[in-house]
């Protein structure tokens, strides 16, 4: 299976799955035995690793593996696993079905089961018991529902999606946890897995700030699809509107400095920002861009003297009207907005405007955004680009969920559900490069591609690590970098830089977060 990294929706994987079997005459049951079997030696590994269960879970060392099965393919492909561990004879296991009636190709794997020796439960006929089998087991799979749920999950799957939960035990889900659609509600019954098992491509509901806490980790298999199938429905060319792709950090990384760079060539970051109660903000962005390579920095800020000081290596000013005017003439990239509040809007959207003019590049972060008023409506068709950029400059904007959602007029929830066609639509209407920062992290570019960087750690949601990335992503654009690859790099160097800190010492600050980056981007192994 190639382009493994595209993430697709639920509904053009179903599309895909039907082309392999209508168009191409390749039997549904072979893809089933295919993902069946893949899934089970993944799980396999899996339980023969040690400590991979969540410290939180309850595990039974010695009770049974819990197939649990829905009515359609999904629900076929535990049935699949179930028969593998069975011949195997190395673990004890135990079937469960939603209900009695499955469809026809769950019902044939079900039968091979039957006539091999394995009873079932069927929770629909004795929940008691099926609950009671759930809290002894080692590992529960989960089998109920996959690319073929429409609508909320209902009826007895739903309780048993909840007895899942409740049970304590550890969860493995196939392909989807089951409950996981393309367009869902916050409070939609769905497993909580703490290990996903995807067969095929991956889903883009496993990727957003909903899914992504209850799909834990994330492993694919290859049922065997033809790769002409996926690029025949995203199109294959690198600009495809559709195109969502998962990013490895690993594989974005700056530009090789000359070893001759002198400051002057490495880039001149300036920073606009900064309020009474705020300095530390403008100052963080400022390191993000010292240690990400910028040879010089200047930052412009609002606070009082001496406010949230943190390095003398910064070259710190008052935010007057003659500075601002200093520091476009002399950077070659702005950052704009980190700790700046209201005070001076009509300045400050002055400063943006003339920028944009001498195409300097722009990365726009927190209230800054709002100087991009008056609020797009995303599906205002009347807005071109072309009258919303001003120009071919490159723009980055940098919101956390809260501050997309207000510039969009719909809320945070919606985005955490499905953010995909909102910033493809922010990133194409103003032109502009949007990350939307978060456990997951897009890079929406405005040609249409989107690439998310997942792999969040709780201490990176740490105040002031926004501003660091804005800075950072500052410093790639001041030494050349096009805009989208340096949203890209700063995303990944950013994300990398604070795992390695969340390994070796738990929670950080963001000027440590700053520090740890000059390691990763000036190549320290
Ligand atoms: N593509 C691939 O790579 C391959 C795909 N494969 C696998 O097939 C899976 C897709 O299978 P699928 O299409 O049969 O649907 P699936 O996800 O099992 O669930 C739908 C079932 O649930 C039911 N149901 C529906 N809505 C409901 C609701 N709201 N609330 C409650 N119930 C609801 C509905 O039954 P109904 O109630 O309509 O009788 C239906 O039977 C896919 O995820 C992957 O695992 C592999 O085998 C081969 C390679
Ligand atoms: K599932």
């Amino acid at each position: 299976m190639n382009e493994q990294d595209l993430l697709l929706s639920s509904a053009l994987m179903a599309d895909i799955d039907r082309a392999a079997r209508e168009e191409l005459g390749i039997p549904g049951v072979v893809l089933m035995e295919n993902a069946g079997r893949g899934a089970w030696e993944v799980l396999r590994r899996v339980l023969q690793e040690e400590g991979t269960t969540p410290a939180e879970r309850k595990t039974s060392p010695e009770g049974p593996l819990v197939f649990c099965a829905g009515p359609g393919n999904n629900g076929g492909d535990a049935l699949v696993m179930a028969r593998w561990a069975f011949l195997e004879e190395q673990f004890p296991l135990a079937v469960v079905t939603s209900r009695a009636g499955l469809g026809a190709a769950a019902e044939a794997q079900w039968e091979i089961l039957r006539r091999l020796g394995l009873s079932r439960l069927v929770w629909e006929e004795e929940p008691g018991a099926v609950r009671e089998l759930l809290g002894g087991a080692r590992m529960i799979v989960d089998g109920l529902s996959g690319t073929g749920l429409s609508g909320a999950l209902r009826g007895s799957a739903a309780g048993l999606v909840e007895a899942m939960n409740a049970s304590g035990a550890p969860i493995a889900s196939v392909d989807l946890p089951s409950g996981f659609r393309d367009d869902p509600d916050p409070g939609d019954p769905r497993v909580r897995a703490d290990l996903t098992i995807v067969t095929g491509y991956l889903k883009r509901s496993l990727f957003t700030a909903l899914g992504r806490p209850g799909a834990g980790r994330i492993v694919q298999v290859d049922p065997g699809f033809p790769p002409s199938l996926v690029r025949a429905a995203v199109g294959s060319g690198g600009s495809s509107p559709s195109q969502v792709r998962l990013r490895n950090p690993r594989d974005l990384t700056p530009r090789p400095v000359p070893a001759d760079a002198h400051k002057g060539v490495r880039g001149k970051v300036g920073v606009v920002g900064g309020a009474p109660g705020t300095g530390g903000a403008p100052l963080l962005a400022g390191l993000g861009a010292l240690y990400g390579g910028a040879g010089m920095v200047r930052v412009c800020t609002g606070a009082a003297p001496g406010e949230g000081w943190c390095d003398p290596s910064l070259m710190v000013k008052a935010d007057t009207r003659e500075n601002r005017t200093g520091i476009l003439d002399w950077a070659s990239a702005l950052v704009i907005g980190p700790g700046w509040t209201d005070a001076g809007r009509d300045d400050l959207r002055d400063l943006l405007g003339e920028a944009r003019q001498r195409s300097l590049p722009v990365v726009l972060d927190a209230q800054a955004l709002r100087l991009l008023e008056p609020a797009l409506v995303v599906e205002s068709p009347q807005v071109s680009g072309a009258e919303k950029s001003g120009g071919e400059a490159s723009l980055i904007l940098t919101p956390h969920p809260g501050e997309l959602a207000a510039m969009l007029g719909c809320t945070p929830r919606d985005l955490a559900c499905n953010p995909w066609e909102a910033l493809r639509k922010t990133a194409e209407i103003y032109a502009a490069v949007v990350v939307l920062k978060g456990s997951v992290t897009c890079v929406a570019d405005p040609d249409g591609r989107i690439s998310v960087f997942d792999g969040g750690c709780p201490a990176l949601a740490t105040a002031g690590t926004g501003d660091v990335l804005a800075g950072l992503a500052g410093a790639l654009c001041a030494a050349g970098t096009e805009a989208a690859e340096a949203a890209r790099t700063a995303v990944a160097l950013h994300l990398r830089a604070g795992q390695r800190l969340a390994s070796r010492a738990g929670w950080f600050t963001a000027r440590d977060l700053a520090r740890s980056l000059g390691e990763i981007s000036g190549g320290a192994p």
